[in-house]
């Protein structure tokens, strides 16, 4: 498909790491920086979750943060995904797109990337789309809240992009601030070479 890139997206940062490894953390962090009018998070996991919610009657916007709510419903909500995934590997992209009107926006984080082909999908139809990876210690996870459970990070949404290596950049998350602060910068500039209205902000 391809759009012209003269209209919105101007750039897709495509985010991915182990569960607890900081994404949505970073991902925040990045979009204050940007600006709400310039950038939007895309979470490809939210149209899974308003699916859940709606089915369950339970609460979207804590299915959606980084609160522990969300891990009650993590399995059912992965085999489910799973399903639809294998029908149409860009379901949940469009959906995602979608459901935050992304299209009003120049810069798209998606903070969730999981698999191989959310990655394909987003290359197949889009420019100027980068592949972050986001590396925590196991150590660092456990802090966090991290325990290994059998059937999630065990599972292909948590494993898929282990032997992925075609990382635009690759941001260490083990509560450095200051490899947090220049990995920010790095991207940031980034950001900016593509979208030049970004120019002012730091
Ligand atoms: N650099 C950091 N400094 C302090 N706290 C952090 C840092 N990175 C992440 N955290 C905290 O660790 C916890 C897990 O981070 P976060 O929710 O961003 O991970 P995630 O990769 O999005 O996890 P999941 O895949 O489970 O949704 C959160 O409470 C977050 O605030």
């Amino acid at each position: 498909m391809c759009p012209d890139q003269t209209s919105n997206p101007k750039c897709i940062l495509l985010f991915s790491g182990k569960r607890k490894s900081g994404k949505d953390f970073f991902t925040d962090l990045l979009i204050e920086r940007i600006g709400h009018d310039n950038g939007v998070i895309v979470k490809l996991s939210a149209p899974i979750k308003s699916h859940w919610a709606q089915l369950r009657g339970l609460e979207l916007s804590k299915l959606l943060d980084s609160s522990s709510y969300k891990e009650k419903y993590r399995q059912d909500m992965i085999i489910w995904g799973e399903s639809m995934r294998e029908k149409d590997y860009g379901y949940f992209c469009r959906h995602a797109i979608e459901m935050c009107r992304a299209t009003d926006k120049s810069v798209w984080i998606v903070s969730d990337a999981r698999r191989k082909t959310d990655i394909k999908w987003f290359h197949e139809n889009y420019k100027n789309v980068k592949n972050i990876r986001i590396f925590t210690s196991d150590d660092v996870r456990k802090q966090r809240g991290w325990t290994f459970t059998e059937g999630i990070d065990d599972a292909p949404s948590e494993c898929d992009l282990d032997d992925f290596t075609s990382w635009d950049f690759e941001i260490e998350n083990n509560g450095n601030t200051g490899n947090l602060e220049e990995s920010l910068n790095l991207i940031l500039q980034l950001i900016k070479q593509e979208v030049p209205v970004i120019q002012g902000t730091n």
